[in-house]
């Protein structure tokens, strides 16, 4: 099987194409490719697909063979992807996930793709989309104990569930043990990704991330998104105006745009290298 790693400041995925390839089983691929010592070693896999939707397809899986609906990170390096591997032809593209088609908007530097502003849609904020168990419409600043402590959280879905908490600190996080817990807490019926985040100042975050099927990530780009709207909602930084989220990877700037609704991301995608891997043995 060819394929290209590729990463969003960090968040690396092993990506195939399969306009020329085919993948039967990609839950076991994933589960295999993504082993950082018996594998290629990434945070999942990426199919890019053809579509008869959009110019292509996003088909994701995290390292656990679990399918993700959607993910910030990944639809930018597919979008790079396309262009410079000569998918696309354009420098405005569609792509189809499973919470939706996608637009975005690629920046080419000496030929191929170096910056991606994706339109992510519209933030779900109703409890029973997320889904998130409450008793409340929305879930905005609420209570939850997670291994005997209660905690204060948002819980926004940008296609994909996320779980938001604001703490003082982050780096000094035992986010090994806290992380878990909130992922597989019976409040989530589909599980959660977890944002954990410190505020700096009225347009600037920090957070770590506790990602659903994947554990800690240096990036998740539907996370930022969800972080970004949580923080306007609980009022902690200025409406309408761009968020720069810092992760561990890197640094994206999120715009929550009042007048469509549409959260806007921007931020790198880079290719690693290409490769060939044999998977005879999984029967591929
Ligand atoms: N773990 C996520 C999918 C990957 C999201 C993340 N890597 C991103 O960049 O958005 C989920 O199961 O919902």
């Amino acid at each position: 099987m060819k394929f290209t790693k590729m990463h969003g400041i960090g968040n690396d995925y092993v990506y195939v194409n399969c306009f020329k390839e085919t993948v039967k089983d990609p839950s076991a691929v994933a589960k295999f490719v993504s082993d950082r010592h018996f594998g290629i070693g990434s945070d999942g896999l990426i199919l890019i697909k053809p579509s008869d939707i959009a110019d292509c397809e996003m088909d994701m899986y995290n390292l656990d063979g679990s399918q993700g609906a959607m993910c910030g990170n990944g639809i930018r390096c597919v979008a790079k992807y396309a262009y410079d591997y000569g998918i696309v032809n354009k420098t405005s593209i569609s792509v189809a996930t499973k919470s939706g088609v996608k637009y975005l908007d690629l920046s080419i530097r000496d030929g191929k793709v170096s910056m991606v502003k994706v339109n992510m849609g519209a933030p779900i904020l109703q409890a029973s989309l997320i889904p998130v168990v409450s008793e409340d419409e929305q879930v905005i600043d609420a209570p939850i104990e997670v291994n005997g402590q209660t905690y204060r959280f948002t819980a926004v879905s940008m296609g994909n569930p996320h779980a938001i908490v604001y703490m003082d600190d982050v780096d000094g996080l035992d986010i090994e043990k806290i992380g878990p817990s909130f992922e597989s807490h019976v409040n989530f019926p589909d599980r959660v990704n977890t944002e954990f985040v410190r505020v700096i100042d009225r347009h600037t975050v920090q957070m770590r991330v506790w990602e659903r099927g994947s554990g800690e990530t240096l990036a998740c780009g539907t996370g930022a998104c969800a972080v970004a709207v949580s923080s306007i909602l609980n009022g902690l930084v200025d409406r309408n105006q761009p968020v720069t989220v810092k992760l561990l990877g890197g640094d994206l700037n999120i715009f929550w745009d009042e007048s469509d609704d549409q959260v806007y991301m921007t931020g790198p995608a880079t290719t690693v290298f290409d490769g060939e891997i044999d998977l005879g043995f999984l029967g591929e």
